[in-house]
C-alpha cells in the first residue's frame, strides 16, 4: 500500500492530521446510474440495531454487510457476519484494489432511504481494520453533506458527496477525526453509500 492512496483525477482534501483523497466523478454517470439502480432493488436491505446513548435501537438507515466468508465486523457491539458479495459490487471492488493497492475483502452498504435518514458521529476504528485503515467511500443518488470534526482542536469540514463520487480515508484519518452523514431538512431523494474495507482478521469460514 502506498503512503498516499493519490488514485486518478483525486484531489487531497488539506485537512492536518487527515489524508483524504477525493474524486467527484469517479463513477461514469451511465456506470453510477445502473449501480445504483441495482442496489435499489436488491432485497437484502436491514436494518440494524445499534447502541446509542446507553440503549439498543434501530439504526436510522437501512445496511447490509457483505464480504469474503469469515470477514466478520463487529460494531456496535453487534456482530455482523458477511453476505456474500453481489455481481454488482464484485467489478467495483476489483477496481479499487487497481486504482488504490488496497485488497478490499468487505463493503458496509447504507441506504438513507430520505433527508431524516443518517449517521452520527464516529470513526471506523474497530480493532479488525487496523490502526491505519484505508477505507473507500462510493456515493450514489442524492447528494449528501459529510462532516469530519477532529477529536481535538482543530476545524471541521464538511463535504459534498455526489452521485458516482470516490472519497478516501487513509492513514491517521479514523484516530484523529470523527465523521458523520447529518440529517436534513432539505427534500432529497434516496443515497446510497459503500464504504469497502478490509478485515485484518478472516476467521474460518464455517
Ligand atoms: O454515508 C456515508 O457517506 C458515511 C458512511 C460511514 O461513515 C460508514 O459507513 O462508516
Ligand atoms: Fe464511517
Amino acid at each position: 500500500m502506498p503512503a498516499s492512496p493519490a488514485f486518478p483525477d483525486s484531489q487531497r482534501i488539506d485537512l492536518p492530521g487527515a489524508d483524504l483523497w477525493f474524486a467527484p466523478t469517479w463513477l461514469a454517470r451511465g456506470e453510477a446510474d445502473a449501480l445504483l439502480s441495482a442496489l435499489l432493488v436488491d432485497p437484502g436491505w436491514e436494518v440494524h440495531r445499534i447502541r446509542m446513548f446507553g440503549r439498543t435501537v434501530d439504526s436510522p438507515r437501512l445496511s447490509r454487510w457483505i464480504g469474503d466468508p469469515g470477514a466478520v465486523y463487529t460494531y456496535s457491539r453487534t456482530r455482523f457476519d458477511p453476505h456474500p458479495w453481489p455481481d454488482a459490487l464484485a467489478g467495483l471492488r476489483l477496481r479499487l484494489r487497481e486504482a488504490l493497492g488496497v485488497d478490499f475483502n468487505s463493503v458496509l452498504a447504507n441506504r438513507y432511504r430520505d433527508g431524516r435518514d443518517r449517521m452520527g458521529w464516529h470513526s471506523d476504528d474497530e480493532p479488525e481494520l487496523g490502526p491505519r485503515p484505508v477505507i473507500a467511500s462510493i456515493s450514489l443518488g442524492a447528494t449528501r453533506r459529510f462532516a469530519l470534526k477532529p477529536r481535538g482542536e482543530g476545524r471541521r469540514v464538511a463535504l459534498d458527496l455526489p452521485h458516482g463520487s470516490l472519497l478516501v480515508m487513509a492513514g491517521a484519518t479514523q484516530s484523529s477525526y470523527r465523521h458523520a452523514l447529518p440529517a436534513t431538512a432539505r427534500p432529497v431523494g434516496e443515497r446510497v453509500n459503500l464504504t469497502f474495507r478490509r478485515i485484518l482478521q478472516v476467521s474460518a469460514s464455517r
